[in-house]
């Protein structure tokens, strides 16, 4: 077994990680880090679990550590749900110390020699670990990308075959997205926000370095451009899409691509049977409906027709969040980098 821990782990994302390595095949749940306001005592007693699943019991005895390198030194690996600010320094001395961080946060996502990998889209680009270590990091820093970035890519993938040059897009977010704290009650509401800070520039960023070829030691981002729109909406867990790409196909051929779409490798315990599924109703998807499809980890594409448009739709805390991270996690270890 993997010793893991999991930096962050009572916030939103952070109680998924919890959710999702409890009883994990493969990674053993070591360490919980927190704020100093929660260090010291109990993960039972200091968490206020807000998940729509059983609360793992088993876990709720370890006692929550400060997020410190000390705590985390003998972990061969650790998760970051940290906010982005925190998780930036913690997460070097982690790596320099020889641990292997997978992360949620956005810090190091756009670093030259840190892979931002979708398994489904990019796993060559965990090569980038080998510059890490030659560079005189012990362990290394791989980051998963923001959660509408997730939804978006894994979309386009089954598409990348016809070409495209241009993506735009307006995304409807949970509240979920923003943290336990991150949105009041009278700010969503009977309401819908159109604004998510730094959002916008994510998604125009980080889909072309997903989807950009790795040369040697540097990603030649892949010459599209994507234009977004973000709105928070009250919708408790799940993001949706729609999506406008510039592929000039019959309809029925673009379908079909969505259908026949497999994963490129098989055999990862947080692999849904199918990471992008198409649904042929004409209301579908849906956040209520459709966000647990694959235990969260698939995403759900529909409503394709001519422009050419379509939805999609994914659970922003775990395919867009923790079940990324431990996916990658997954084929990090397949990959023999642990
Ligand atoms: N929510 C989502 O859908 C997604 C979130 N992310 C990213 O994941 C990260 C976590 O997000 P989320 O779970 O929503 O955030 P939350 O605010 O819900 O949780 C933050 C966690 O970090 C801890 N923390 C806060 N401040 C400090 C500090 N100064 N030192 C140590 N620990 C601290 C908190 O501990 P305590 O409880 O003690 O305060 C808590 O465990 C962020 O970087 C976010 O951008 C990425 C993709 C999707
Ligand atoms: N911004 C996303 C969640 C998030 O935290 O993204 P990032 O990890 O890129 O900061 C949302 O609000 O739904």
């Amino acid at each position: 077994m993997i010793n893991v821990g999991i930096l962050g782990a009572t916030g939103a994302v952070g109680q998924r990680f919890v959710q999702m390595l409890a009883g994990h095949p493969w990674f053993s749940l070591q360490v919980l880090t927190a704020s100093e306001r929660s260090a010291g005592k109990r993960y039972a007693d200091i968490v206020n679990w807000r998940l729509d699943v059983p609360f793992p019991e088993e876990i709720g005895d370890l006692t929550v550590s400060p997020t410190t390198v000390d705590a985390v030194k003998e972990c061969d690996l650790v998760f970051s749900a940290l906010p982005a600010d925190v998780a930036r320094g913690i997460e070097e001395e982690a790596a320099a110390a020889g641990v292997g961080v997978c992360s949620n946060a956005s810090s190091h996502r756009m670093d030259p020699d840190v892979p931002l990998v979708i398994p489904e889209v990019n796993p060559d680009h965990l090569g980038l670990i080998d510059l890490q270590h030659e560079r005189g990091r012990d362990g290394f820093i791989v980051t998963n990308p923001n959660c509408s970035t997730i939804m978006l890519t894994l979309a386009l993938e089954p598409l990348r075959t016809f070409g495209f040059s241009s993506v735009q897009v307006a995304t409807l977010q949970a509240i979920s997205g923003a943290g336990f704290r991150g949105v009041a009650g009278m700010e969503i509401y009977d309401n819908v926000v159109p604004y998510i800070g730094g959002e916008e520039e994510k998604m125009a960023t980080e889909p072309r370095k997903i989807m950009g070829s790795l040369n040697g030691s540097e990603i030649e981002p892949a010459p599209f451009t994507v234009s977004a729109c973000c709105n928070r909406v009250p919708v408790i867990d799940g993001h949706t899409l729609s999506v406008w790409v510039d592929i000039d196909r019959p309809i029925d051929e673009v379908k079909e691509a969505f259908r026949s779409y497999a994963a490129p490798f098989s055999g990862l315990p947080t692999q849904p049977e199918r990471s992008v599924e198409y649904l042929e109703q004409p209301d579908r998807p849906q956040p209520r409906l459709d966000r647990n499809r694959g235990n969260g980890m698939t995403v759900s594409v529909g409503r394709l027709r001519e422009g050419l448009r379509f939805t999609a739709l994914g659970h922003n805390t775990i395919r867009g969040a923790a079940g990324a991270s431990v996916l990658n996690a997954e084929l990090i270890y397949k990959k023999k980098y642990l």
